[in-house]
């Protein structure tokens, strides 16, 4: 096949994806679908697959001339849209500037563990430096951003990433925080050195002036394939925080707390306008799911998701298998990036590269939440009573499920 930019397409031999982690040699998905279809039917399916924001399709916005030369210089995806909400007379709009970084390790798994995270922390200035002078409001990285996935291992030795929240990463991050007046979600490894010395998966919150606003520590535990994470820390004990910042009320739903709907309407009771979905999932796993479970989670709780995975194949020194009875292998497979934004309103950003490093922004206008609510009464019409009585109810020793069973089923047996 020859792409539209002249380049060769590569076709992997198993007819889908590129070894490169690319999709038949694009970028991503809406890539291939505008080289590959004519201008109108790709409009028409972008309709259908994105949706539409206030009626059009989500806009492109064009960004300083300088970060695009940072895009090129340090070869990371750059994308950029807006969301609009519909004009109100008694509230001026309130809008935000909000970015993604997706990104690879920068080193092998093999290099001393200080030279890798340095190797992150100089990968990715160049696009905070970029998210920044681009007017990014919040930010936020990806699921333990500060080190490679190393948790399919089992191996401890692994926990050597593990920080304060207080630590070198948010040390480096707040920074960035003053420079460019921007809140930062920084999802790491956590040591929690006041509570023994234990481990937890939390991003913390770093305010515009640099400050740690607070922190959030992942509330579901992925056991499925090589998502082995219960080796090393437990389900999160912080509920569902969220974090009035001067940009807006956000919260952080860690990874594998996206096929969670409870966890979702969690932080949307709570308030959130934004909640940000920092995640390391691969290919195989899950790459059908993820376009849908962050739109659903939008869409159903009236607020944006910014949903951000990494990017690249990590390779660890020592094989490890899934307990599936199929060999023994040295990587989780490909992080298959892919991060974008999703509306309220249903529509959603194309996505980042599903190879490269990237950063993606959005500005959003927070008042479409409001009029999603009122638009289609989702709040209104939820009869959580019901579910609070079902769900008391359900936990209790004694539950039994309500199955009204047709009488003539079990008559002829
Ligand atoms: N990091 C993480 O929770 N991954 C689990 C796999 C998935 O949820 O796709």
């Amino acid at each position: 096949m020859e792409r539209t930019d002249g380049e060769e397409t590569v076709v992997a031999e198993n007819g889908t994806t590129s070894k490169d982690g690319s999709i038949c040699g694009f970028d991503s998905l809406h890539r291939l679908l505008q080289a590959s279809l004519t201008p109108q039917l790709f409009q028409e399916v972008s309709r259908i697959l994105l949706g539409l924001n206030c009626g059009k399709e989500v806009e492109p916005i064009a960004l300083p001339q300088p970060v695009k030369a940072l895009s090129s210089e340090h070869d990371f995806d750059l994308q950029a849209f807006s969301f609009s909400a519909d004009r109100e007379s008694l509230r001026g709009p309130r809008i935000v500037r909000v970015g993604l970084i997706q990104n690879s390790v920068a080193l092998l798994t093999t290099a001393p563990f200080l030279d890798q995270r340095r190797a992150i922390f100089q990968k990715l200035t160049p696009m905070i430096d970029a998210a920044g002078s681009s007017g990014v409001n919040v930010l936020c990285l990806q699921e333990a951003w500060t080190m490679p996935f190393a948790f399919c291992t089992r191996e401890k030795k692994w926990c050597e990433f593990a920080e304060p929240i207080d630590g070198e990463s948010t040390q480096f991050l707040q920074e960035f925080a003053r420079k460019y007046n921007m809140v930062i979600v920084s999802p790491i490894l956590e040591r929690d050195v006041n509570h023994g010395e234990t481990l937890w998966n939390t991003a913390v919150i770093i305010g515009n002036h640099g400050n740690i606003i607070g922190k959030h520590r992942k509330n579901h535990i992925p056991r499925v394939g090589d998502f082995n994470e219960s080796t090393y820390y437990m389900e999160g004990n912080t509920g569902h925080p969220v974090f009035e910042t001067a940009y807006g009320k956000i919260a952080v739903n860690i990874c594998y707390g996206r096929h969670h709907p409870l966890n979702w309407l969690a932080f949307g009771l709570n308030g959130a306008e934004i909640v940000f979905n920092p995640s390391a999932t691969v290919g195989e796993l899950s790459e059908p799911m993820w376009p849908i479970e962050a739109r659903n989670a939008a869409i159903a709780n009236s607020y944006f998701v910014g949903s951000i995975n990494r990017v690249g194949t990590e390779v660890f020194p020592n094989p490890f298998t899934s307990g599936d009875g199929n060999p023994q292998h040295a990587d989780f497979g490909h992080f298959y990036g892919s991060s974008h934004f999703s509306a309220p309103d249903a529509s959603c950003t194309p996505s980042l590269s599903r190879h490269k490093d990237g950063l993606l922004i959005s500005d959003m206008d927070l008042n479409l939440c409001r009029q999603l609510k009122d638009k289609w009464g989702f709040r209104m019409t939820a009869r959580y009573e019901v579910y609070a009585d079902l769900l008391t109810r359900y936990v209790k020793q004694d539950f039994e499920p309500q199955v009204i069973s047709d009488p003539l089923l079990h008559k002829n047996a």
